[in-house]
C-alpha cells in the first residue's frame, strides 16, 4: 500500500463543513463520466470499484474504519484491505435478500465527477447490462490475465456495442498474478482486437492493471505508468476516463432536438415548451421545425429558472417560446428546421426482452420513446441474436433476456432517430398495459418505408352521420367466456330483440369469422391476439357505419379486449362476461371438444392447457347457471337500451 497513501476525507470534510458552496462549486463545474464495470465477481470487478472509490477519497471515515476492520477479520488479502468487501460491504442489502439489479456509485477526481454502474455479470446479466448501459459513456471490460478473453467477455463487448457504448476499456486485470508479463497483455489485446472488429467495435483501449496491487489505476506524481509495467506507455485508467469525450459533449455538435416535456403556461401571454435538450444547440432567432406536425417557426426566448439565456446546449434543461402559435404539445419535437428528425409509425428495432413472460407477439403495448407514448406491436421477429455466439436464429417470440430484431408498429406517428444517431430519439421502452411493468428495451434501427405511402383517406360522409341516419348510438356488445359457456346463444338472443326494436345490427361469431376472414389463423396464443385485432378493427369499422355490433369469440385475453376497447370511442364499448364455471361448460360440451381435448386429441384449447383470464370490470355479467339464456339477453337489452 506504500504507493496509496490514506485519504484525506478529513480536508474535504473540513470543507464541507466550512463553505459548502465553495465545495460544492468545485464540483458543479466539472464534466460527469457515467461507466460501466463488466465482468464476473472473479475478474475483480469488485476489488477495481473499491479501489476507485478509495483512491478518489470518496469513502466516508467511518466506513474506512469499518473497511480494515473487517479486511483483517473475514477479507481474502491477509493484512491488505480487501476492496472487494468495500463494494459487497455497501451493497449490504443483497445480504437481506433485497435484489438490486443496478447499483449506482458516485466518486469524483479533481478533473471529473463518475458514476460508475456496477452490474452483477452472473444472473440476469442481459436484463441488467440493459439498464446499467442505456446511459453510459463507457464501458470498462474487465479480463482476468490468466484467463484472457472468454465467452462472458465477448457476451458483455456485444451488449456494450448494441447499447452504443463507443468508449470501451479493455482491463486486463490481475496482471499481478501474470508477473506482468507484457506477452501475456499483447496476447490477450490481440485476441480482443479480432473478436472486437467482427462486432463493429471500431476501437479500444487496453490498460494493464492490478485492481489489487494498484497498478496502472491512477495517475503517479511523475506522470510515468506503474514501475511494474515499464513497457506500457499509455495513460492509467483514470487518466483515461478523466479525458474521453462525454456523451454530452458529442450530443452538443448534433443538429438541436428537444423532446417536450410539458407546455408551460402560467397566463394567458405565456406559453412555453419545457424539456431536456437532447441535442444540438438553441439560441432566439434560431429556426425550428415542431414535429411531427412540421410547421416551421423561431425561437422567441430561450428561458431557464435563473433567467434567459443567449445559448442553451444538449445536456440542459430550458423552457422555449416560439414567434408563433404552433401546435406543440407533450412528445413534439422541436428539433433544427434544416434537420429535423424523421416521422414513421412503422419500424425494424433491435428489442432486448426484459420480463419473465415471453413476448406477446401482436400485443399492443405501451411504446415510450422520449416523452411520446403510443401503443404498439411487436411482430414474429427475424432472429434472435445468441448472445454467446452472435449466430443468428429462428425465433417465434423473446424470452427473458432474449435480443431479437422485429417490426414495430405504433397506432400513431413518432418522431425518431435511428439509436446509432440518438440515445433519445431511438430508444424505447415497452410497458405491459395491464400490469404497467416495462418488458422491454428497443433500439429503433430504420423506419418502414411502406408506412409513408397509406394516408387517411377523409370521407364526408362520416360516422355521426351513419348513426343519425339509423337513430341510433353505434355499440360494440363483446361477450367474452369459454367454448360452450352460451356466447352466441345468448348473442343471438340479444340480437333478435334488438332487431324487433328496429335496432341495426350485425352479429360477428367465432366460428363463422375463423371459417372466412382469419381462416389463415389457428389457436397459438399470436394467433388468438391476431385474431381478435382483426375482429376489434371489423366491429370499429361496423360501428362507424352506424351499427350495433355483436361480437361472440372466446377472446381469452384482457389485454386484446382492453385494446379494442381503446381502439372505439367512449362508452360504445361493452364487456359482457358470460360466467359459465369450466365444469358446466364442459360437461354441455356441445361441440364435442372438451372431449377431445381432455384425451390429449386437440391442443392449446382454452380452459384446459391454454389460459382464459376472466374480465376484472366487465359492464355485465350474465350467469348462465342462474339464468336462461332469454333471460340473460332480456338483462343485456335492459342495460344497453335503459326503458323509458
Ligand atoms: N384450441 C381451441 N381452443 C378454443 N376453441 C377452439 C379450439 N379449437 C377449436 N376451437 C373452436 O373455435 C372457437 C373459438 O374461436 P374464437 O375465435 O372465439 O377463439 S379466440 O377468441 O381466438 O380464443 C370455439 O368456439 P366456441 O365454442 O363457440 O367458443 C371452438 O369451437
Ligand atoms: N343459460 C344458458 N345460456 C346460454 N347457453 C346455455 C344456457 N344453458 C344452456 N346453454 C347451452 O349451452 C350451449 C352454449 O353454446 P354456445 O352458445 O355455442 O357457446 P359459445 O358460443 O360460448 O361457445 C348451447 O347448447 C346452449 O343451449
Amino acid at each position: 500500500m506504500a504507493d496509496h497513501p490514506a485519504p484525506s476525507v478529513y480536508e474535504t470534510d473540513a470543507l464541507i463543513a466550512e463553505d459548502i458552496d465553495a465545495y460544492l462549486d468545485t464540483h458543479q463545474h466539472k464534466t460527469m463520466l457515467r461507466f460501466i464495470t463488466c465482468g464476473s465477481v472473479d475478474d475483480g470487478k469488485s476489488t477495481l470499484i473499491g479501489r476507485l472509490l478509495y483512491d478518489s477519497k470518496m469513502i466516508f471515515e467511518d466506513q474506512l474504519d469499518a473497511l480494515s476492520a473487517d479486511s483483517k477479520r473475514v477479507g481474502t488479502q491477509g493484512q491488505e484491505i480487501d476492496f472487494a468487501l468495500l463494494v459487497d460491504g455497501l451493497a449490504a442489502e443483497r445480504e437481506q435478500g433485497i435484489t438490486i439489479d443496478v447499483a449506482y456509485r458516485f466518486f469524483t477526481t479533481e478533473k471529473r465527477k463518475f458514476i460508475v454502474a456496477d452490474c452483477p455479470g452472473h444472473e440476469q446479466y442481459t436484463r441488467n447490462m440493459v439498464t446499467g448501459a442505456s446511459t453510459a459513456d463507457l464501458a470498462v471490460i474487465l479480463v482476468d490475465a490468466r484467463k484472457g478473453v472468454l465467452v462472458q467477455t465477448r457476451r458483455h463487448s456485444y451488449l456494450c456495442q448494441l447499447i452504443g457504448i463507443r468508449n470501451v476499456v479493455l482491463a486486463v486485470n490481475k496482471m499481478d498474478l501474470v508477473d506482468y508479463d507484457q506477452q501475456v497483455f499483447d496476447s490477450i489485446v490481440a485476441d480482443y482486437a479480432a473478436f472486437a472488429r467482427s462486432i463493429g467495435i471500431e476501437s479500444f483501449t487496453a490498460i494493464p492493471i492490478s485492481g489489487f496491487k494498484g497498478d496502472n489505476i491512477t495517475p503517479k506524481a511523475d506522470g510515468a505508468p506503474s514501475a511494474n509495467t515499464p513497457w506500457y506507455r499509455g495513460p492509467s485508467l483514470v487518466e483515461h476516463l478523466e479525458s474521453v469525450e462525454v456523451l454530452s459533449q458529442i450530443e452538443a455538435d448534433k443538429p438541436f432536438r428537444l423532446p417536450v416535456q410539458w407546455v408551460n403556461r402560467p397566463n394567458l401571454d405565456f406559453r412555453g415548451f419545457a424539456g431536456l435538450i437532447a441535442g444540438g444547440s438553441v439560441k432566439p432567432g434560431a429556426a425550428v421545425r415542431v414535429l411531427p406536425g412540421g410547421r416551421t417557426s423561431t425561437v422567441a426566448r430561450v428561458v431557464t429558472m435563473d433567467g434567459d439565456l443567449d445559448e442553451a446546449v444538449a445536456g440542459q434543461s430550458v423552457t422555449l417560446t416560439l414567434a408563433d402559435e404552433v401546435d406543440c404539445s407533450r412528445g413534439s419535437v422541436i428539433a433544427a428546421a434544416d434537420a429535423p428528425p424523421e416521422v414513421a409509425d412503422q419500424f425494424e428495432a433491435t428489442i432486448v426482452w426484459l420480463a419473465d413472460d415471453d413476448l406477446s407477439v401482436g400485443r399492443g403495448y405501451w411504446l415510450k420513446l422520449g416523452t411520446q407514448t403510443v401503443s404498439a406491436t411487436v411482430q414474429q421477429p427475424k432472429y434472435r441474436v445468441d448472445v454467446n455466439t452472435m449466430d443468428q436464429l429462428a425465433a417465434k417470440t423473446l424470452g427473458l433476456n432474449d435480443i431479437g430484431v422485429a417490426e414495430v408498429f405504433a397506432d400513431k406517428p413518432l418522431v425518431f432517430e435511428p439509436y446509432d444517431k440518438s440515445r433519445t430519439l431511438g430508444g424505447f421502452i415497452l410497458v405491459d398495459k395491464i400490469t404497467n411493468a416495462t418488458v422491454a428495451a428497443g433500439m429503433l434501427k430504420f423506419s418502414l418505408r411502406r408506412s409513408q405511402n397509406v394516408h387517411w383517406q377523409a370521407t364526408d360522409i362520416g360516422r355521426e352521420h351513419h348513426a343519425s341516419l339509423k337513430n341510433q348510438q353505434p355499440r360494440v356488445l363483446w361477450f367474452t367466456g369459454l367454448s360452450g359457456s352460451g356466447k352466441s346463444t345468448i348473442a343471438n338472443e340479444v340480437e333478435k330483440r334488438l332487431a324487433l326494436m328496429n335496432r341495426h345490427t350485425f352479429l360477428l361469431d367465432g366460428d363463422n369469422v375463423r371459417h372466412g376472414l382469419n381462416k389463415d389463423l389457428g389457436f397459438t396464443e399470436a394467433d388468438r391476439i391476431e385474431n381478435i385485432r382483426r375482429v376489434g378493427e371489423v366491429a370499429k369499422l361496423m360501428t362507424d357505419a352506424g351499427l350495433i355490433v355483436l361480437t361472440a369469440f372466446i377472446s381469452p385475453f384482457r389485454a386484446e379486449r382492453a385494446m379494442v376497447r381503446e381502439m372505439l370511442a367512449d362508452h360504445e364499448f361493452v364487456e359482457i362476461f358470460v360466467d359459465t364455471p369450466l365444469e358446466v361448460a364442459e360437461a354441455r360440451d356441445v361441440k364435442g371438444l372438451y372431449r377431445k381435448a381432455r384425451s390429449g386429441a386437440l391442443k392449446n384449447f382454452t380452459g384446459i392447457d391454454s389460459p382464459y383470464e376472466p374480465p376484472e370490470a366487465p359492464e355485465i355479467t350474465v350467469n348462465t347457471v342462474a339464468m336462461t339464456a332469454e333471460e340473460a339477453a332480456e338483462h343485456i337489452v335492459r342495460h344497453i337500451l335503459p326503458l323509458k
